[in-house]
């Protein structure tokens, strides 16, 4: 019998490696009128919009009945075109075709929709399949088509993410990292990795440029090697936070610091030890899709995830994480003593000083 959910890790695997494909290709060639501002003031480029559309297309035919929470919709490309962004919407098209007509793999099958082209207008439906707002029963995906935009507009670290989540709890997660090292210990050597959970059945992670998947298991890391990993965006999460938390915690090595869910890649594989993410102030709701599939490969790799509180955190309330606050993702061990760190903390009350 063949394991749970090995069709959907067969069609969410192809979708992110060729969507990795297509962001790796757009990179070098990227100009100012290809990336838009959102009205939160976020970037977003004609490849955030070419990688949805060609994971929506995967999924909506290989599994038509399931909703997708996505991060992009297609709003700014139904739009009439602007001076400012003139030919938006048919680099986005370009982009997604020249990712989906490939011909099939050995691993792939053509009733996914690889191996042809889509019309524009088929290409924008496919992305406005990710607007569903989503909930707590039925199966739903979520997928940040490039999670840490501006890491991969700097040439720094983004992801390629995409998960499964079915009443409320992540059972796949499948993410690329174009721009990871393959060996954390050799930087400058080969780029690229995917990583790959299924609850229950383990974590696993290859390089992009080869199929064969390893199992991945959290290292034990030694207290005097703790680092935390970060975001480099300091409006994303708190550094001065973190430099207290890491202060209490005895932690003297400076924060790995990276845009995206690369850090759960790296947390996975034994870089770092902490992957802490405090919000900098009040309001901000995390996003679903920022988190459901690094937290699936975390639980998958022996660790803990929660919210900063050490709550569960909660993919069954809508497109955000509602009233969970800030992440604390670590082995068993410097979990639970992270959160004990940051309860003294916040029962000192010098949390709201420190996190502004
Ligand atoms: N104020 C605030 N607080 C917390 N998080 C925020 C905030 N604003 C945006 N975002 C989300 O951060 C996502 C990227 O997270 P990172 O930790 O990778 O930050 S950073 O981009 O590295 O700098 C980023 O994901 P992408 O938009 O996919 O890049 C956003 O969803
Ligand atoms: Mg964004
Ligand atoms: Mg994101
Ligand atoms: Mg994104």
């Amino acid at each position: 019998m063949a394991a749970a959910f090995a069709l959907e890790k067969q069609v969410a695997i192809s979708a992110v490696l060729r969507a990795c494909r297509l962001t790796s290709s757009v990179f070098n060639k990227l100009v100012t009128a290809e990336t838009v501002t959102k009205n939160d003031k976020s970037p977003v480029t004609v490849a955030d919009y070419a990688a949805q559309a060609v994971i929506n297309t995967l999924l909506s035919r290989a599994f038509p009945q399931d909703p997708i929470v996505g991060e992009e919709d297609a709003k700014v490309l139904r739009a009439p075109e602007t001076e400012e962004h003139r030919g938006l919407r048919a680099h986005v098209v370009a982009l997604a075709n020249d990712a989906l007509s490939p011909p099939p793999t050995a691993d792939e099958r053509a009733e996914w929709g690889v191996g042809a082209s889509r019309t524009a207008d088929e290409l924008l439906d496919a992305i406005d399949r990710g607007m569903y707002e989503g909930g707590s029963t039925g199966r739903m995906w979520a997928l940040d088509p490039i999670d840490g935009t501006k890491g991969f507009l700097r040439g720094g670290q983004y992801a390629v993410c995409l998960a499964l989540i079915v009443d409320s709890v992540v059972e796949l997660g499948v993410m690329g990292c174009p721009n990871l090292p393959v060996d954390f210990l050799k930087p400058d050597g080969e780029k690229g990795c995917l990583f790959v959970a299924v609850r229950g059945q383990g974590a696993a992670t290859r390089s992009l440029s080869s199929p064969t998947l390893h199992a991945l298991t959290l290292p034990p890391v030694p207290a005097s090697s703790y680092q935390l990993l970060e975001s480099l965006e300091a409006a994303h999460s708190s550094h001065s936070f973190s430099a207290l938390f890491s202060q209490k915690l005895g932690i003297t090595r400076p924060p790995l610091r990276m845009d995206s869910q690369a850090k759960y890649c790296a947390l996975a594989r034994g870089e770092g030890a902490i992957y802490l993410r405090m919000p900098t102030g009040v309001g901000y709701r995390e996003k679903i899709w920022d988190h459901a599939s690094g937290s699936v490969l975390v639980t998958e790799a022996g660790g803990v995830i929660t919210d900063s509180r050490g709550l569960p955190l909660n993919f069954g309330l809508g497109r955000t994480l509602g009233e969970n606050f800030g992440i604390v993702a670590a082995n068993k061990q410097v979990h639970a003593r992270a959160i004990e760190i940051h309860l003294g903390i916040t029962l000192q009350g010098i949390e709201q000083d420190v996190i502004m």
